[in-house]
């Protein structure tokens, strides 16, 4: 392996085969617009009152993921979830300060039709039968979704407008690339031992992340 990065394993082997999804995911009209500087910033001020939203039902998803970890792996990959969970903590504070910024009262924002129904895969997992190797290869796909989104908005030749290159940072930042790159080595350790049947429904909840990750650009960027 060469410095840090990830060897080719199951997960590569997702991205190549649904190529197509992942980039409808991951250089979504939304985002590209950012890194364009051609965003509509009610558009932004959506994304960011309905992330606020989907944020906080991710911190009860990670608790059921560390869970699941500490039931049932050896407990190296704890303190890296845990990890985690705790940035979650300052990504709240983040989000209040983000949305007095831009006028947006997290009080009175109400979950769009996409988000609840992303919200409600999430509280699926707390479900014991969801096993370890489906939570932490979710966990993965939905925190690189977000960093390969945003990684590309501050790449050579953006033109992010500056009040929005702390946003792209948070999650297009090397750290933030390192960090999923952790999960997914994580998540490839995890797939090579798992019986066929458990990585089928880790490729399915992968491909459903993806598809809801589209969902949550649309309504962002419009109003579905
Ligand atoms: C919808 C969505 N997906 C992924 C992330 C990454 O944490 C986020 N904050 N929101």
């Amino acid at each position: 392996m060469d410095g840090g990065g990830v060897e080719a394993g199951t997960t590569a082997a997702w991205m190549a085969r649904h190529r197509g999804m992942y980039e409808r995911a991951t250089r979504h009209p939304f985002t590209v617009s950012i890194r364009d500087g051609t965003v509509d910033l009610s558009a932004f001020r959506r994304w960011l009152g309905q992330d606020y939203m989907f944020v906080k039902e991710f911190v009860a998803f990670l608790a059921s993921v560390l869970l699941k970890c500490c039931r049932q792996s050896d407990g190296s990959d704890m303190e890296i979830i845990l990890g985690g969970l705790a940035s979650l903590s300052d990504e709240l504070s983040w989000f209040k300060k983000e949305a007095e910024k831009w006028s947006v009262n997290l009080a009175e924002v109400s979950p769009l039709k996409s988000n609840t129904e992303y919200c409600r895969f999430l509280q699926s997992f707390s479900e014991p039968e969801i096993s370890y190797t489906v939570a932490i290869t979710t966990f993965w796909i939905i925190e690189t979704v977000y960093q390969d989104s945003f990684a590309f908005c501050i790449e050579e030749g953006n033109k992010t407008p500056p009040e929005l290159l702390g946003t792209c940072q948070r999650w297009g930042s090397p750290e933030f690339k390192q960090y999923c790159q952790s999960l997914q080595r994580i998540a490839d350790r995890c797939l090579a031992e798992a019986p066929a049947d458990a990585a089928r429904s880790a490729e399915e909840a992968f491909l459903r992340v993806l598809e809801l990750e589209i969902g949550f650009w649309d309504m962002s960027s419009s109003r579905s």
